[in-house]
Order: structure tokens, then sequence, then C-alpha cells
């Protein structure tokens, strides 16, 4: 680890970091890889740690003086201020972030998006602290190429589709979707992030992340989270192959989405720490526009890579169609496409992704099976002997 130097050439030295929303998905990642391959110490803050116990304990561990976990719900807690001023660097994950949230959860989706990450920016900024907050890609919405007509030739034009931080438009549906209380939230905070920024000398990095997917995403409804729960996608998906029934796709399957690997990502967001004078004042799109695939297509595709990892026949009818009102209530929306446009993280950071999506796949569902399959047997088992 000595000797570890930036894009610049500049020696790097050893920082402390408060991570809020470290004990999920991202944030168990990102830990993983601060603590594996870099000096950093991170002041974890979640309510929850179970994705990072293996960081945490035992003791003995290599790390073990670099970590601490403090468990503090960021919405009503005084320590959170003294954690921020003990850090040189905020990261800031912490959120609801699950489209079945969005609509039936209104409030508190824009409570967690918004409200609850103002004092985060406002200590960061009276403490001149540097902050690298976590947007999504959501904020774009739909694609202007979503209002052409269906037949027209510009929705090839990728003037009409790929997103650009610095000139695409956000685009939302009316206020009764309330699919968009979460893009819209986290647009207001990025808004908020910039003018501080600009008016009081705020240091911050906003990050947009187009659908990081791997191991520990989410939870298998039953298994690890409520049996009635409705995680993201990869974890919907992989639930159904487990339990061997078909999976659902939303509306016909027809959205289109990037997904990227989160080992991929994780090294964006570690040069960003490493290197603030290049990414200071930015907003990165981190996304992999080379895996673009409909949601159809990214079922067919698990169905396909799960039989070979788990070494079971697919099921007769792998898919079947459900309405978004069915499966998510009314107000759901949907973005259409989501190509992200990388010409400012290479710029500024060199970075671009680099697994496939089948790749991806085959060590995200080797993952799964060799977590959940078992407690899956048991737990249906234990349902038909009821
Ligand atoms: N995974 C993606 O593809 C993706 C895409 C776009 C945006 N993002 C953004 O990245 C961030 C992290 O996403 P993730 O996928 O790791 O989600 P996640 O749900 O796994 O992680 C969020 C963590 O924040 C914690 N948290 C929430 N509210 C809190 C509070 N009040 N106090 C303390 N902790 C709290 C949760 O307990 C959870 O562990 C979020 O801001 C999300 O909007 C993620
Ligand atoms: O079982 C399912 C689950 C989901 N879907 C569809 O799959 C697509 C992807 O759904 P996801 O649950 O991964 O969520 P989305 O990509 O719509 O939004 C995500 O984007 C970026 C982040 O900010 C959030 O993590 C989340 O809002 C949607 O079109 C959804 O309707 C299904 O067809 N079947």
């Amino acid at each position: 680890m000595g000797g570890r130097v930036d894009l610049d050439g500049n020696q790097i030295k050893p920082i402390t970091i408060c991570m809020i929303g470290a004990g999920g998905f991202i944030g168990s990642h990102l830990c993983e890889k601060l603590m594996s391959e870099t000096p950093h110490k991170v002041l974890a803050v979640d309510v929850y740690n179970d994705k990072i116990k293996h960081l945490l304990e035992p003791a003995t561990l290599a790390w073990a003086d670099r970590i601490q976990f403090h468990r503090i719900n960021i919405k009503n807690d005084s320590r959170l201020e003294g954690l921020i001023k003990m850090a040189d660097l905020t990261i800031n994950l912490a959120a609801i972030c699950t489209p079945a949230d969005y609509n039936t959860r209104p409030l508190d989706t824009i409570y967690s998006n918004f409200i609850d990450a103002l004092p985060v920016v406002k200590y960061c900024s009276e403490n001149g602290k540097r902050l690298i907050h976590f947007s999504t890609c959501e904020v774009y919405g739909k694609t202007i190429g979503a209002f052409l007509p269906k037949d027209s030739p510009l929705r090839q034009d990728p003037a009409y589709y790929v997103l650009k931080e610095d000139e695409s438009p956000c685009i939302f549906g009316p206020i009764e979707k309330q699919r968009w209380s979460y893009a819209c939230a986290k647009q207001l905070i990025e808004r908020l992030i910039y003018a501080e920024g600009a008016e009081n000398g705020l240091e911050f990095t906003i990050v947009r992340p187009f659908n990081w997917i791997g191991p520990r995403m989410d939870f298998i409804p039953g298994i690890d989270g409520p049996s009635e729960g409705v995680p993201r996608v990869l974890a919907c998906f992989s639930n159904n192959l487990l339990r061997r029934e078909p999976l659902k796709l939303v509306d016909g399957g027809e959205s289109q989405r990037t997904f990227i690997y989160i080992k991929d990502a994780i090294e964006a967001v570690l040069l960003m720490i490493e290197n603030p004078a290049r990414a200071n004042g930015h907003t990165f799109n981190v996304g992999n526009p080379n895996n673009e695939v409909t949601v159809r297509q990214l079922a067919e595709m698990m169905t396909q890579v799960y039989s070979k990892v788990s070494g079971e026949s697919s099921i007769e009818t792998p898919t079947i169609d459900v309405s978004s009102k069915e499966f998510y209530g009314e107000g759901y929306d949907d973005s259409d496409k989501r190509i992200p446009d990388m010409t400012i993280i290479n710029k500024q950071l060199g970075w671009n992704p680099k697994t496939s999506l089948w790749d991806l796949l085959e060590s995200t569902l080797t993952y799964q099976h060799r977590t959940y399959a078992e407690a899956i047997k048991q737990a249906m088992s234990k349902t038909a002997a009821n």
C-alpha cells in the first residue's frame, strides 16, 4: 500500500472518510475496497451493518483500526456533525432508493432523499469539508426521444437519447405519477449542493450511478428481507430464479437499461476520492454504455446464466407479463432508456467500465446461488409442510 500515487503522480496521503449509508449495497463494496487496497480510515454510519459485518469482525482483521461502525439514523442524531468534523471527506449514500417505494411511500422518499441530506450538506459547507454525494441517473427522467413518434428515424439518433451531465434536460412525468418523487428530490439536492459550491465554496462531487449491480444488492424477499417486499430488478429476478417461478416483466419488459458491475463502478469512486483536484465541482455519470438491454432481454439472459451456474434446467414458462399497476400500484411510471455519456468522467479521471453483462451476471448469480439456494429450499419445504 505504500507509495501509492494519484493520477498526477502525487503521493496519496491517508485520509479519514465519514461514509453515511456504509451498510448498504454500494457502501459495503466501497468499504471493502478501501480496507483491502488503501490506507484510508472509514467512519461507517448506518442503521444496519449486516452487509459489512465481515469487515468489522473479528478484531484481528488487518484493517480493524481503520474502520469504525456508528449506528446512527441521520434523521435525528446530533452525533452526525461531530463525525463529519472528524473526517476529511464525507460520502453520502443514505437514501430510500427502491422504485417500489417512490409511489407508495412518497413522503418518506422525499424526506430521505432531500430533507435528510440537507444537514449533511450544511455541515460539510460550514466546516469546510469535501462532500461526495450520491445522486442518480433517474434525474434525467425520460429521454427526449421518448416523445417522438414511435416510427421517427430521429429515435435512432444518439442526440435524442444519450444522457449528458452538462447538456441533457431532466424530464419527469406529472405530479400524480409519484414515481418521480425520488428523481425530483435528488435533483433538488443536486441543485442545492451546486449552489453551496457556487455561493459558499463547498468542494463537492456528485455521482449519478446508472444501475450498478452485483452481490449484496437489496434482499431476497422472505429470506433476508420482508416476504412482501419488492427490491430492485436484480433481486426480484434472482428471487424468481431461486424459487423456480416465472420472472415478471412489468409492462412487457420494454424499458431499456445499461447495467454496470459494482466492482467497475467502485474503481470510479476510488478515483474520485483520491483525485480531488480532478473530481471537485463535477457531476459524473457512472455506468456502462456497452451493456444495454431491454428488461425482457435481461430476464432471458439471467435465466440462461442461472441455469449454467446452478446446473438446473430452466422452467417451461420463464417469464410472464404483469402490468405496472398490479406490480407497483398507482402512480408508477418509468424511464424509457438510459445510456450514460462517458466523456466527462473519461476526461477527468481516465476511467472506463470493463465487465460485460454476461460476465457480471455470471459472478453475481453464482453468489446468489451460493448464498441463498439452500435457505430458499428450506423455506419452501417448510411452507409446503404447513
Ligand atoms: N445501486 C444503484 O444502482 C444506484 C443507482 C442510482 C443511485 N443510487 C444511489 O446510491 C446510494 C446508495 O445506493 P445503494 O444501492 O447502496 O442502496 P442501499 O439501500 O443498499 O443503501 C443505502 C443505505 O443507506 C442507509 N440509510 C438510509 N437512510 C438512512 C438514515 N436515515 N440514517 C442512516 N442510514 C440510512 C440504509 O440503511 C442503507 O444501508 C443511494 O443514494 C442511491 O440513491 C444507487
Ligand atoms: O420484477 C421486476 C422488477 C423490475 N422490473 C422493471 O425493471 C426495470 C428496472 O427496475 P429497477 O428496480 O432496477 O429500478 P430502475 O432502474 O427503474 O430504477 C433504479 O434506478 C437508479 C436508482 O436511482 C435506483 O436504484 C432505482 O430508482 C424497470 O423498468 C422495472 O419496471 C420488472 O420488469 N420486473
